[in-house]
């Protein structure tokens, strides 16, 4: 569904992506994994045509993504941090984003009332706490039933219920088998719904399987003990020699 041949970008001297290649399939939840600066924030804004790369080409659902913006009114996009102009109110927000896609008159109004947003319509964006603007942010992802969604940090500021709320949509997304790009530093956050793991360092792919065969080649069972067993054999790593990683069996 995703194909990225050969990306790199760099920000001055500073590698962000580097020699990335990979493909995303469609009803997979890939977690981009790696510490700060490691490059999955970048990764996923060239994606969506927000980040250019130096080089290097990528491809949704077979077409080049350069100079096109079509193809992402399929992708579902939570950023970091949500920018909204100050003076808007939620009501006012969401009925604007309606009234631009009249392509889809029927909207996922589900994260709005389970986030308690029709409450709080007259509410101006300024006057939000960073966790009510994660919750705008987060129903606008889903407000059009796309087929991809691009999840940067999701869960980041939610309160436990309503971060429960968040990824039981996923959840739900994930078995009507949509692509789900999410990053997490939480990574219990991350455990019932990844089926792939990407872990970036320095702007490289250092491991990009599936959770599942990480599981067997580690020996662990829940995300952050795998991720934990790559991290200690991490030279291993850097020779992408996985084989090598000794098993906890
Ligand atoms: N617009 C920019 N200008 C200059 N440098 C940038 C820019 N955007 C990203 N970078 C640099 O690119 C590198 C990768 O950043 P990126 O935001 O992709 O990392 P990340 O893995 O998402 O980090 P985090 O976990 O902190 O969100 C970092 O060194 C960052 O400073």
């Amino acid at each position: 569904m995703i194909e990225i041949k050969n990306i790199n970008k760099r920000f001055k001297k500073q590698w962000a992506l580097n020699a990335i290649t990979a493909s995303f399939q469609k009803g997979q939840v890939v977690s981009l994994i790696g510490p700060n600066g490691s490059g999955k924030t970048t990764l996923l804004k060239s994606i969506l045509g927000l980040v250019r790369p130096d080089s290097g080409s990528i491809y949704f659902q077979g077409q080049l993504i350069d100079r096109s913006v079509a193809y992402r009114k399929q992708i579902g996009y939570m950023p970091q941090i949500g920018r909204y102009p100050d003076n808007m109110k939620i009501g006012q927000l969401f009925d604007m984003i309606r009234s631009i896609r009249k392509d889809h008159p029927k909207s996922d109004n589900e994260l709005y009332a389970g986030f308690g947003l029709d409450g709080m319509a007259d509410k101006t964006m300024r006057s939000l706490s960073g966790g009510t603007r994660q919750k705008v942010s987060a129903t606008l992802a889903f407000l059009f039933d796309p087929d991809v969604f691009i999840l940067d940090e999701p869960t980041a500021g939610l309160d436990p219920l309503s971060s429960e709320i968040l990824k039981e949509k996923i959840l739900q997304e994930k078995e009507k088998g949509k692509l789900v790009l999410i990053t997490s530093h939480v990574l219990s956050d991350l455990e019932d719904l990844t089926t792939d793991v990407m872990y970036l360092h320095e702007g490289k792919i250092l491991v990009h399987k599936p959770f599942a065969e990480l599981q067997d080649i580690t020996g662990e069972e829940k995300l952050s003990k795998v991720i934990a067993h790559l991290m200690k054999h991490s030279l291993s790593l850097q020779e992408n020699t996985l084989s090598t990683i000794p098993t906890n069996k």
